[in-house]
């Protein structure tokens, strides 16, 4: 018997075996698709196009398996469809069907498709199609997993953060929505290191890393760790209020949760805050000046007495009002 760890390199395989759909709306041949691949891989079915749609946006899965004459929209539609959204532009998408001429198959490549195989499917031609693109597919997130993902605590790089500032302050001047930042740099780090050792140090970072995880979580936010024992977070269409809500929420949780784990040792971290409003003119200033507005708060919370925050608008002179311990659920 071939075991999972034939089928893919193991260092490829995470915990969970890899995701595969199979979009046919013919049980026979979902049944031919499946018995080929249930041992190495999780077969999810669908048998129309908008619920393959749905499950692609919902589950992510890292090959599709497509038949091109479905209910509904066709294969073809659903294929350029995947293309055209970002979080699901790199799943690879191999069509099986019965059509066998030319027009299709070009057709099928042109939308996006990685591979084009007739049916009816012999498995082991099928398995060794879909083996080279699942290697190529998990090759690709593990090589984007080392350039955007910071090593010690498992969120995004300051690579990825520059990348994501950029473009989330192009879309929000084109779109006059919000634009927030925080930075959040951990009290007298030095010192914790230098008592406690690098280890608990960059255990530590760990920690941290944990509560902005927890704090931020919309699916646009973005955590990173921005250097150091400094981190940063872009927080798209969020208004001032609700981010220093957040703001004050981080500088508890840290100063709690470290506490909780070392009660002789707790963290304090200080929070700088800037926003763009919606309505900011481009020639005002750019998203280098909404940093170094957030460094310059971050530096004005150092300088308050640490283990606080402070924020302000892009435009605007006087300082955010910090919200309450009660709304920010300390
Ligand atoms: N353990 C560990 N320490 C780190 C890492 N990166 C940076 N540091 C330490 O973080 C400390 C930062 O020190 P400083 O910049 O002086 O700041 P601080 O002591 O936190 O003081 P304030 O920011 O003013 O409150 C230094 O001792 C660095 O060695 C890391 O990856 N792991």
């Amino acid at each position: 018997m071939i075991g999972a760890h034939d089928f893919l390199p193991p260092e490829l395989l995470g915990a969970q075996r890899p995701c595969l759909l199979v979009v046919d709306d013919e049980p026979l041949n979902v049944q031919a698709l499946y018995t080929v691949f249930a041992k190495d891989c999780q077969v999810l079915v669908a048998t129309d196009g908008e619920s393959a749609l749905a499950l692609c946006a919902r589950r992510q899965p890292d090959l599709v398996l497509l038949d091109i004459g479905l209910p509904g929209i066709d294969g073809f539609e659903v294929c350029r469809r995947l293309q055209s959204q970002p979080e699901t532009r790199g799943i690879p998408v191999i069509f099986v069907t019965a059509r066998d001429d030319a027009d299709a198959e070009t057709q099928g490549l042109s939308c996006g498709a990685v591979d084009f195989i007739v049916k009816p499917i012999h498995p082991a031609i099928v398995r060794a199609r879909v083996r080279t693109h699942l290697t190529l597919k998990l090759q690709g997130d593990l090589l984007r997993q080392m350039v955007f993902v910071d090593g010690l605590t498992g969120v995004h790089n300051r690579r990825f953060f520059d990348e994501r500032l950029d473009a989330e302050w192009g879309r929000a001047l084109r779109n006059r929505t919000p634009l927030s930042l925080l930075m959040v740099d951990i009290d007298h780090f030095k010192r914790f290191n230098d008592q406690l050792g690098h280890q608990s140090g960059d255990q530590r970072l760990r920690q941290v890393a944990e509560v902005l995880r927890r704090c931020i979580r919309r699916t646009s936010d973005v955590v990173a760790r921005y250097g150091g024992e400094e981190f940063a977070c872009v927080l798209p269409d969020s208004e001032p209020e609700a981010v220093m809500l957040l703001g004050r929420m981080i500088v508890e949780r840290v100063r709690e949760d470290s506490g909780h784990l070392d009660p002789n040792h707790p963290s304090t971290v200080s929070v700088g805050v800037a926003c763009k409003p919606a309505d900011f003119a481009p020639r005002d200033g750019s998203y280098q000046d909404l940093l170094a507005l957030a460094d310059s708060q971050l530096y004005a919370a150092k300088a308050g007495g640490r283990n606080t925050l402070r924020g302000r608008v892009m435009g605007q002179t006087e300082s955010l009002p910090l919200p309450s311990l009660s709304l920010a659920g300390g």
